[in-house]
């Protein structure tokens, strides 16, 4: 299987997929109200929404940073409505010249939302274009080539830019800077999950119990990107293989059928993990020697599996090679060394609690 691109093949990639786009317009909350989690995020923007409306300004630029399928986008469209402004949805990729940017800013509306969609990504010159017409609400455009070209200053309307990104530190400083409110996006908790896994429930019309909703909220790897994918699957088991109705035990088994075991990993995170233990007594050992042992790409097992294994706390990078914490072998049922001798005895079901 390939897993280079995440989005392709795994059901836990936080990255949206051809079938998230279309379902996920119907899940998304439409106001700061319905908008479940990021407590801080949402107080401070609600605080800066209200106060451009009272003063009948356009609201400040928003920076919204954090890990994909954290609510970028939605809270995007949430700053709009509440606004009662349109909005234009683009992204850094799709602006490889100044021009594209010239052309989407110059036919902006007054108080349009424009939101910018991995704005690291720009290209240079469009991102030195931006500069001025965040500050200034104006760009000039070249026209003409070598020595005759001449500069056109071109007015535009008051807009609010909302740029998001999955890498904060990659923007240059004179760009970030030029942000009225940064927002950063965290992981979101199992409990705030849980109230994310039903509220789509509702309004996909599943029945679920509370114990169903925090089986799949446990799972999702704190994002509702994950959570709604992971809810439309078992609402498949559910309906073929049950009752219908989401209990913990139908999501259990449904999540078993999808190797998305308890704490979310999926086959290729354990099959780092296995490794790291069976073969390599815990480590250390080195990255290139892991991937070999789990017959994957050095990338893959570094930009896919990783990040989530050190973020659980189940792996950590060392100077010395990658090493598996306490908690990756009482998560896979094992004996570390030192303790048992064995290493690899005492294995327990990996999907269970
Ligand atoms: N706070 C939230 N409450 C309820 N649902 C949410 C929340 N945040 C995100 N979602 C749901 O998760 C899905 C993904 O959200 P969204 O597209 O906004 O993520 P994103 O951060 O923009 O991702 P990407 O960076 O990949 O574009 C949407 O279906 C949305 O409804």
């Amino acid at each position: 299987m390939n897993w280079d691109d995440e989005s392709d093949d795994r059901i836990v990639a936080a990255a949206a997929d051809g079938e998230d786009t279309a379902v996920e317009a119907a899940l998304r909350p439409k106001d700061l109200g319905e908008f479940v989690g990021q407590e801080k995020v949402r107080q401070q923007l609600d605080l800066v929404l209200k106060a451009a409306r009272q003063r009948g300004a356009t609201a400040d630029h928003v920076l919204l940073s954090g890990a994909p399928g954290l609510g970028k986008t939605t809270l995007s469209m949430i700053i709009a409505a509440e606004m009662g402004a349109p909005i234009r949805i683009t992204s850094g990729p799709a602006i490889q010249h100044a021009g594209d940017l010239a052309a989407i800013l110059s036919s902006l509306q007054e108080g349009e939302v424009l939101f910018l969609d991995e704005i690291h990504r720009m290209s240079r010159p469009a991102e030195e274009m931006l500069y001025m017409a965040m500050e200034d609400f104006r760009v000039d455009v070249i026209v003409g080539k070598g020595p005759g070209a001449t500069a056109i200053p071109l007015e535009l309307p008051p807009f609010t830019l909302v740029g998001a990104t999955t890498r904060a530190g990659l923007l240059p400083p004179p760009l970030r800077d030029r942000f009225g409110f940064t927002g950063h996006m965290e992981f979101y908790a199992p409990a705030e999950l849980e109230r994310v896994v039903h509220r789509s429930a509702g309004l996909l019309d599943v029945e679920i119990d509370t114990a169903g909703a925090a089986e799949i909220a446990g799972r999702s790897r704190g994002t509702p990107r994950i959570a709604n994918r992971l809810l439309r699957r078992v609402r498949d088991y559910a309906q073929v293989k049950a009752d219908g109705v989401i209990t913990r035990e139908v999501a259990a088994t449904a999540l078993q059928v999808y190797e998305v075991d308890a704490r979310g990993l999926d086959r290729l995170d354990r099959a780092v993990l296995e490794a790291l233990l069976k073969l390599f007594g815990g480590g250390p050992v080195g990255l290139s020697t892991l991937a070999v042992a789990v017959g994957e790409e050095r990338e893959t097992v570094e930009e896919v599996a990783e990040p989530f294994l050190v973020r659980e706390g189940l792996l950590a990078r060392t100077p010395r090679g990658r090493i598996a914490t306490p908690a990756a072998w009482a998560h896979l049922g094992l004996v570390p060394p030192q303790q048992g001798g064995g290493g690899t005895s005492g294995q327990q079901g990996l999907f269970g609690a």
